[in-house]
């Protein structure tokens, strides 16, 4: 079973603006899926259909079967401007709506680097470190799915590096599918174990990643890593 079908996706916000228009598209289970596009052509409004935040105009999308009729525990979600609650403490804000065992979310908290700062508050903690959480509470809810909508923008790039790994680390132990919004190529090639395009309303080019990981500074200088990112490029124009 696919974790997504997606099929005539369209959605028009006003006479004029439709980011997405009869989009198809079928994500399998397990896949690590990066989005791309230029900006405004409809990432995030299709993430927030996969979520069930938004109703589409037409069309339809099942999620590991069943359709989607509004936000669900089975789709966690990671926005870039994720606030975790303030008036949590890490280990509280890890376990906030999670099914996991106290068990479990000890492992997120260790598996994203965070052991040791269990009790202290969110403002006590670096953006990094804060994503960090966001990242361990995300896994800890056990969603098959997870949506993540250019959750590293913000962050430098030791920070953006570290946190790939993270997510990888967890991705892989995890087996959970993951579409990941970015504007980045080099983010979508570090990560992705599939790129699609977006763009004028649908799927422009949908290309496989099949480096061997882990990737980033070993793809610098690999001649077939530089051919995708320069076509990836070209595409984005
Ligand atoms: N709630 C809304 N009402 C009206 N128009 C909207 C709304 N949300 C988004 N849009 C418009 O729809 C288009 C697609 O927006 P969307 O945020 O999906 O693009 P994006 O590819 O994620 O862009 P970016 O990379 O800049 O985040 C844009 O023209 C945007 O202005």
């Amino acid at each position: 079973m696919n974790a997504f079908e997606i099929r005539g996706l369209t959605v028009q916000y006003q006479p004029g603006i439709t980011p997405l228009k009869n989009l198809d598209l079928d994500v399998p289970n397990g896949q690590f899926l990066c989005v791309l596009g230029p900006s405004g052509q409809g990432k995030s409004t299709l993430l927030r259909c996969l979520a069930g935040l938004l109703v589409p105009t037409e069309g339809v999308i099942r999620a590991q079967g069943k359709p989607v009729e509004g936000p669900d525990a089975s789709r966690g979600m990671v926005f870039q401007q994720d606030a975790i609650p303030g008036w949590l403490r890490v280990r509280d804000n890890v376990a906030l709506g999670s099914r996991s065992t106290d068990e479990q979310v000890a492992h997120f908290i260790r598996a994203v680097g965070l052991e040791g700062r269990e009790k202290d508050w969110p403002r006590q903690l670096s953006g990094g470190m804060r994503k960090r959480v966001a990242i361990a509470a995300v896994f800890a809810n056990d969603p098959d799915i997870l949506l993540m909508d250019e959750p590293f923008s913000s962050l430098d790039h030791l920070t953006r590096t570290g946190l790939h790994e993270t997510v990888l680390q967890l991705w892989e132990e995890t087996g959970k599918t993951i579409v990941f919004v970015t504007h980045d190529v080099d983010e979508a090639i570090t990560l992705a174990d599939r790129i699609v395009i977006v763009g004028r309303g649908g799927v422009r080019a949908d290309v496989p990643v099949t480096f061997p990981r882990p990737r980033g500074e070993n793809l610098r200088m690999d001649v077939d890593a530089n051919l995708l990112r320069a076509a990836l490029l070209e595409s984005l124009k």
